[in-house]
């Protein structure tokens, strides 16, 4: 019927009937709940690791962060689910404009570090994680809130699929340290970069708007390829040491030794846990939930 319809339109009439043979399709796999089942390997392993993460650390009459990315928006459903399933009271403090939305979003108790410095954990995603947890954050644009919300607990606690797991920093995460700098700095800073060490830092540009991406503070970020052989030269905290002193950058996407605990969702639904107390990693099972 399709086909002979189609012959007797328009373009206009052609495009139309594209449409809605398309909007006809999504539908019907939102009415029969085919829509998890579509997800990736990646995104169901976000997903486990989420749900672990949260089932494992989120207690009653608690303050906890709210990290960014797409593999909080499932530490979020899970938190939403168990505060409404065990009514627990739980106040919320967002790293991030996306993280702020998820909030409200699931009318979860928004706070801030105003009302709550202390929290009592914060869970949040990663772009990389090494064998020591140090972590590469930032490929989303959100790094400088993060890592003072993250500074604010003894607990945190990142979430992400197996492929952020590396022996060494920049092994799987090719796209380099997010740096997030003051605008009118950014020249100088690159500059000074590549030349006390190496490598390039070229500013990130936006992809849907004409210049560079624009932080949730008004910043540029700066994406530093670091030279491969620097990791045997200084360790990861001089690095650090070095780069936040540089007039102009706000913060770094290198996270130093301020993780509790990694949960990594595995290819075949398990998950694998990180304790720093103990770097040997625990496979832990299935609990997909
Ligand atoms: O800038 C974004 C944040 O640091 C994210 O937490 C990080 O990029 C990981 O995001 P995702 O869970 O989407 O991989």
């Amino acid at each position: 019927m399709l086909i002979v319809s189609s012959s007797r339109l328009g373009t206009f009439g052609k495009v139309k009937v594209v449409l809605s043979v398309f909007l006809c399709f999504s539908n019907f796999h939102k009415i029969t709940g085919h829509t998890m089942n579509r997800l990736s390997g990646h995104e169901d392993a976000k997903r486990v690791a989420a749900y672990q993460a949260v089932d494992d650390h989120i207690k009653n009459n608690t303050a906890v962060g709210i990290g960014s990315g797409s593999t909080v928006i499932y530490a979020v459903d899970r938190l939403a689910e168990k505060i409404n399933k065990e009514h627990l009271k739980i106040v919320c403090v967002a790293t991030s404009f996306q993280s702020r939305q998820l909030i409200l979003n699931h009318k979860l108790t928004l706070g801030d570090l105003e009302t709550h410095p202390d929290l009592s954990c914060v869970i949040d995603g990663a772009d990389e994680v090494d064998d020591k947890l140090l972590l590469i954050k930032g490929g989303g644009g959100c790094l400088t809130q993060e890592k003072i919300v993250a500074s604010c607990t003894s607990n945190v606690i990142i979430i992400a699929d197996h492929t952020k797991l590396s022996k060494h920093l920049g092994d799987n995460y090719k796209r380099g340290i997010p740096i997030e700098v003051i605008p009118l700095s950014y020249v100088p800073v690159i500059h000074k970069i590549e030349t006390m060490l190496g490598g390039k830092a070229p500013v990130r540009m936006a992809k849907s708007k004409a210049g560079p991406v624009v932080t949730d503070n008004g910043n540029f970020i700066l994406d530093w390829q670091f030279p491969p052989d620097i990791q045997s030269q200084q360790s990861w905290e001089a690095i650090n040491s070095k780069l936040i002193h540089i007039p102009g950058v706000v913060e770094t996407g290198l996270f130093i030794n301020m993780v509790s605990h990694v949960y990594f969702g595995m290819p075949d639904g398990t998950f694998l846990h990180k304790d720093v107390r103990n770097l040997n990693p625990h496979l832990q099972g299935s609990k997909t939930a």
